[in-house]
């Protein structure tokens, strides 16, 4: 029993959901033994690839068995996937920016192997597969030759089961021949445990092999020995053979229109070597019914129910290495990634939170002597760009026609009413006190500038009111409003909205830079086939995610300084507290971002990215209504949802820090600290779980 590498029974594989969905595998059996090549060979489409993806635990099968040597794919301390199986995907699924030799050394890690067995198989496939120098990087090699690359990955740590996806594809004939040669000496080596399951376009090739299970439609019409296929069908070309297969099974299919064939019973009959005629064959010819799948089952655990086992040091370091590897090579990318958030809080530093400056005001001034004139030169130059108007009239209409933001008027009697106003308070009336006032005719479409024009024209109103009071000697005070605007007790007496929303900008910056560099990464790993190779060679979702953690924390701690260089020195935002406080703010919601990031692109296939789309557009609003305004300016039921964002928590947090000098025994700071923690290890926990599932 202990013969069979792969056993497969009534193993049924779909894709997709309702209408959508596609039955690859339909009733799959399938038997491979120890010491054999086996050659799987089929139409493009037939579901080969799934198939070799359910052995090597890849995929989840929707029913059916799998024993792969001796245990489920999958199961608790079966190294499938792991080094037990060396698996060369179609795809080339090679780091691009790592040298053949840093690309073995990180499989060979994964595989636990040491450093000189490292080095010797590496010697060895060099030669044998013809490979340039070890030195050469995979993005500057042939197609041809990343191939190789990629089958000397499958081959390094010798694996029990090799399982290789188009091998010759792209290769010349000369090499194909080596390969084969290769294969056969691993399965005919005496006492060979070792067993190769080969796909390929090139069907006469397959003779070579022990075995060979003709697939079309997700079920394997005939599993022999080339000779005794050939034998049975009287044929002397495999080819022949398939297609003779392929017609027969179409006219089964054909022969029933309702589609009753469409789920393939289990057949009744099985063929082994027997002189069966094979004319007018439909039903599948296989080799062996073992329905009594768990007695090939060698160690009593199964299914593995545990979402994490506990991570490997071994892994993490080789994937660590590997990062490391990309990013010296990107160091052009690397530079970038250290300055973008920098030049974001420059720009953000220069544009935001400064009082808008000259602009044009239209000023009439209908008095020919007088005070209105004083009036005039106390406004302040700076903001206010005076352009003098002799009629209203004409005023208006550079408001209108958008070339003046206001009209400044002063009336006819405005000095003379003005004494009336300040000399004869019993008596005044509303017609003097119209007189006596600066008429302002505003464009309020930008709520900014207005309350600049509105803060500038009232301060300079104070301004002339105390000049006046003097000429008649009188407090100069009397001109102020009767409310008096002690020190404050925390922040400046001229509060700043950069410097308010400074925290919640900084931390939003390395949130979402965090969150964008991690889906970079890992979709771009994704898509290129090499975070399934990892996991495929034993790397878990959970260690390639910490790994990652690990080599961004650099890249984090490196933005967060030059961040707060240019926020705290160069723009001098007002700080008091301890700055390392600030800074474990900073980097914790690096970290949040960071496994946001690593959800986005567990969750996010192309199919779902509306999903990101949406994750995307939103959380940034909630975010940004959360720090940007204050929260009790937000209705309340969006508050809640606000506030229950860390971001929210830790630009308060944060602004304490800065400008109260608070320390960690105020709520507020602790708050911050623990929701920022709580959320950052509840995302990495979800990022866990979401990349274990779909792993
Ligand atoms: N992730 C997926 N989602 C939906 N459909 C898929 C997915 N992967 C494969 N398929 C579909 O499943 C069918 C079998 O694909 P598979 O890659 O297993 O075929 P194959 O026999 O290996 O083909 P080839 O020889 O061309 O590589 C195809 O119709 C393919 O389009």
């Amino acid at each position: 029993m202990s013969e069979v590498a792969v056993l497969t029974r009534h193993l049924y594989k779909s894709y997709g959901k309702g209408k959508t969905k596609l039955e690859v595998l339909k009733d799959l059996d399938m038997t491979v033994t120890r010491g054999t090549i086996y050659g799987l060979l089929g139409p493009s489409g037939c579901g080969k690839t799934t198939l070799l993806r359910c052995i090597v635990g890849r995929l989840q099968v929707d029913s059916g068995n799998i024993i792969v040597l001796g245990n489920r794919p999958g199961a608790r301390g079966h190294e499938v996937p792991g080094s037990l199986v060396g698996y060369m995907p179609q795809e080339i699924a090679l780091f691009n920016k790592m040298t053949i030799e840093e690309t073995l050394s990180y499989f060979g890690r994964i595989h636990r192997m040491s450093r000189s067995k490292r080095k010797s198989r590496m010697e060895f496939l060099l030669q044998f597969l013809t490979l340039p120098e070890a030195d050469r990087l995979v993005e500057n090699l042939s197609g041809g030759q990343k191939r190789r690359v990629s089958l000397a990955v499958a081959l390094l740590q010798e694996p029990e089961l090799l399982i290789l996806d188009e091998p010759t594809v792209g290769v010349d004939p000369i090499l194909r021949e080596r390969i084969w040669e290769h294969l056969l000496r691993i399965t005919r080596q005496l006492n060979s445990r070792t067993a190769i399951i080969i796909t390929t376009h090139y069907i006469e090739e397959a003779r070579q092999a022990d075995k060979v299970g003709l697939m079309r439609n997700g079920r394997l019409l005939a599993e022999d020995a080339p000779n005794n296929l050939m034998n049975l069908y009287k044929e002397d070309s495999l080819e022949t053979i398939f297609l003779k297969l392929c017609h027969a099974d179409q006219n089964t299919y054909n022969l029933d229109p309702k589609g009753e064939n469409q789920k393939p019973k289990k057949p009744t009959m099985k063929m082994v070597n027997s002189a069966h005629d094979p004319a007018g064959e439909t039903t599948p010819l296989l080799q062996q019914d073992w329905e009594d799948i768990d007695a090939f089952v060698q160690t009593p655990q199964q299914k593995c129910h545990c979402l994490f086992g506990l991570p490997s040091p071994r892994n993490i370091f080789a994937q660590f290495l590997k990062n490391i590897t990309f990013m010296k090579r990107n160091i052009g990318f690397l530079l970038f990634q250290f300055i973008l958030p920098s030049i974001q809080i420059i720009l953000f530093c220069v544009c935001i939170g400064n009082a808008p400056y000259g602009l044009k005001m239209a000023i009439v001034n209908n008095e020919t002597q007088g005070l209105g004139q004083l009036f005039i030169r106390e406004l302040d130059n700076e903001t206010i760009d005076k352009v003098i108007y002799k009629d209203m009239n004409a005023a208006l209409d550079s408001v209108r026609h958008g070339e003046t933001w206001g009209v400044i008027g002063i009336g006819q009697n405005f000095t003379q009413d003005l004494f009336q106003r300040f000399t004869n308070i019993s008596g005044v009336d509303n017609q003097t006190l119209d007189g006596s006032s600066v008429q302002l005719y505003l464009d309020t479409t930008n709520q900014q500038i207005t309350l600049q024009l509105q803060e500038t024209i009232t301060s300079s109103f104070q301004a002339f009111s105390e000049i006046l009071l003097k000429t008649f000697n009188l407090n100069p005070n009397l001109g102020q409003l009767p409310i008096k605007v002690n020190d404050p007790i925390y922040g400046s007496k001229d509060p700043n909205f950069r410097n308010f929303i400074a925290p919640g900008i900084i931390l939003s910056i390395t949130f979402f830079m965090a969150t964008g560099l991690t889906t970079l990464s890992f979709v771009i790993e994704k898509k290129e086939g090499l975070l399934d190779r990892s996991l495929t060679a034993g790397v878990s979702a959970f260690e390639i995610l910490l790994a990652h953690v690990f080599t961004q924390l650099f890249v984090l701690i490196v933005q967060v300084t030059l961040v707060m260089v240019f926020a705290l020195a160069v723009f001098e935002v007002p700080y008091k507290g301890p700055l390392i406080w600030v800074i474990l703010l900073v980097l914790g919601q690096g970290f949040c971002g960071m496994t946001l990031g690593v959800i986005f692109s567990a969750v996010c296939e192309e199919e779902s990215s509306a999903i990101q789309l949406a994750l995307g557009s939103v959380y940034p609003m909630l975010i940004l209504s959360g720090i940007i305004w204050p929260l009790e300016a937000i209705p309340e039921w969006l508050r809640y949802v606000s506030i229950c964002l860390p971001q929210t928590y830790a630009a308060e947090a944060m602004r304490c820090v800065l400008s109260r000098g608070w320390t960690l025994l105020d709520m507020p700071v602790w708050r911050g600290y623990l929701v920022n923690t709580a959320w950052s290890f509840g995302l990495l926990a979800l990022a866990g779980i979401i990349l274990k599932i779909k792993s």
